[in-house]
């Protein structure tokens, strides 16, 4: 059963911008990048997915639940959506205790699991307030990964993250497809962000879905995700 299936997904706002028509499956232990450029709608597809918007069509199935219910699939579903906002007067180790009140199954040992994957455990009891950006970016991902869900969804989990910090997200990542079958949607303006984990990429432009296919099948004909991406829109262009 997927973990997540999308089908023609649109959420149009009042100036027609927003997003159309997105179709994509995630299956367990595949790692789905949501690609375009800035605007191309990949914030209101994620929040459209996760009942954040209301959508103006579409279905969306996550974790076996209906969008009726969606509020029991996110509790489920590990969720980093716009700039992290943790309160500032906690320490790191504080605010992931109070998160994980949300949840019966974290104990202090999946915080300090879901802290170190991070490379915070030397900093877990300073305030947030002390924390540079990419910390706390940092923390959201935590956050994300203490109770353990079948499915992460990831809006630019990236940025503002050094070398460092990037590595150790996307080796957790990694590791937790490959050894838990989760499954995965990172979305992403950068293709080398995500060119040495995806398993599937999903294109949209222009506010519209182009089309969502496996890496392996991609690079069976092209020389790079790249090239493939501007192949792709090239041909909406000519085709538009
Ligand atoms: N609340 C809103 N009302 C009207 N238009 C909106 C609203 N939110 C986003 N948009 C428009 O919808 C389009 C898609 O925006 P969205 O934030 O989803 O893009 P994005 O792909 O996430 O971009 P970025 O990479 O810059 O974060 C943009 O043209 C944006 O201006």
């Amino acid at each position: 059963m997927s973990l997540l299936t999308v089908k023609n997904l649109s959420k149009i706002y009042k100036n027609n911008r927003g997003i159309k028509n997105l179709d994509l499956i995630i299956e367990p232990g595949e790692i789905v990048a949501l690609l375009g450029p800035n605007g191309a709608g990949k914030t209101t597809a994620i929040k459209s997915m996760l009942g954040f918007v209301n959508i103006t069509d579409g279905l969306v199935i996550m974790q076996n639940y209906t969008m009726n219910e969606i509020e029991k699939a996110r509790k489920e579903t590990g969720i980093m959506v716009g700039k992290p906002m943790p309160y500032d007067f906690l320490t790191g180790y504080k605010h992931m205790k109070i998160h994980s009140r949300l949840y019966d199954q974290v104990d202090d040992h999946l915080i300090d699991q879901a802290l170190e994957a991070v490379l915070l455990t030397p900093y877990k009891h300073e305030r947030i307030k002390h924390y540079s950006t990419g910390m706390k970016q940092r923390l959201a991902f935590a956050q994300a990964i203490v109770h353990k869900p079948k499915l992460l969804i990831l809006d630019e989990p990236f940025s503002g993250l050094d070398i460092e910090g990037k590595a150790a997200i996307k080796n957790r990542i990694k590791q937790l497809c490959h050894d838990e079958q989760v499954g995965v949607l990172i979305s992403s303006h950068l293709i080398h962000d995500i060119e040495d984990m995806a398993t599937k990429v999903c294109i949209i432009h222009d506010n519209r879905w182009l089309v969502t296919e496996s890496v392996n099948h991609i690079l069976r004909t092209y020389s790079s995700l790249e090239a493939y991406y501007l192949d792709q829109v090239q041909k909406k262009v000519v085709y538009a």
